[in-house]
């Protein structure tokens, strides 16, 4: 089967994204291996996500979005991924909106073109019971910190002081010292896997430069360390205002670019800004 694809990227968080709207694709037929390889740096096109832009079966949203992680699973939510969703559909004519509904696997995000190119995301609610991450956390000793709770979390024999949140999908946010000397690529893995998560999680690690700056590194679930992460800046900066370190609004930085979030509080929808940029289009055989 040969599919037409565009390239893009969002602060360096790279995406095919597919049409499967005027494109007739059996998108459940494609197997996990399939994904795998279109994601493949080597033997594929190269991508952290794999976006497909699919037209929705109910009522009151413009568009279903489907995500799948390079390691071939498909996922509930990608905030940078909702960042170039809009920008497709735009650019692309399946859309005369500029302000679009789109329904995800874990609900409803509402993303925004704004003139100057950027777009803006209303990605709901955080979800900051643990069950709802889902987080295991029978027996731990959480401990409060503002309206924060910090789980012990045992990783590769340290107990690392973790919050949890759900964007739709799992992250566990630590603060470090320095995101340049922080043990990504060593811990990463063993919190996405580690048995407190049954769904595993996306790991981020967030350096506090001041009341309204972090700098942010994430290893993502099914992907490994991208160079940005929409959900996980979204969740670092929940965690970091719940914990009393941060105001809104709050500048991101990540290795591949810099996002903006800003949050109310509880209860509030979580809005992510930043830039959603097409790379190239092509066709590849699958
Ligand atoms: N890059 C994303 C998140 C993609 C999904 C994530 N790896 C997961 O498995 O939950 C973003 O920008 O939010």
């Amino acid at each position: 089967m040969k599919l037409k694809f565009t390239k893009m990227h969002g602060a360096g968080n790279d995406f095919v994204v597919i049409d499967a709207i005027n494109q007739q694709i059996d998108v459940d037929g494609i197997s996990a291996d399939q994904w795998q390889r279109l994601a493949d740096r080597r033997f594929g096109i190269g991508a952290d996500q794999i976006l497909v832009v699919e037209r929705p079966n109910e009522e009151g949203v413009d568009f279903r979005y489907r995500i799948f992680n390079n390691d071939g699973s498909e996922v509930e939510q990608c905030g940078n991924g909702s960042r170039a969703f809009v920008r497709f559909v735009v650019e692309k004519g399946l859309t005369q909106e500029r302000s679009i509904r789109v329904r995800t696997m874990s609900g409803i995000i509402n993303p925004r073109l704004e003139d100057d190119g950027s777009v803006t995301v209303d990605m709901g609610a955080p979800r900051l019971d643990p069950a709802e991450v889902p987080f295991d956390s029978a027996g731990l000793d959480g401990k409060p910190e503002g309206e924060e709770t910090l789980w012990p979390l045992p990783v590769g024999g340290e107990a690392t002081q973790i919050s949890v949140v759900s964007m739709g999908n799992p992250h566990a946010v630590q603060v470090v010292h320095n995101v340049d000397t922080a043990l990504v690529e060593q811990t990463g893995p063993l919190i996405e896997h580690h048995e407190r998560f049954p769904k595993r999680v996306n790991a981020g690690y967030m350096q506090v430069v001041d009341r309204g700056h972090i700098r942010l590194r994430v290893h993502e679930r099914g992907a490994g360390e991208t160079l940005a992460c929409g959900t996980g800046a979204c969740a670092a900066v929940v965690a970091g205002i719940r914990r009393g370190l941060l105001d809104s609004p709050v500048r991101v930085s990540a290795r591949g670019g810099e996002l903006s979030i800003t949050w109310a509080g509880a209860g509030q929808s979580v809005y992510l800004s930043g830039p959603a940029v097409s790379v190239f289009e092509g066709e590849v055989e699958i």
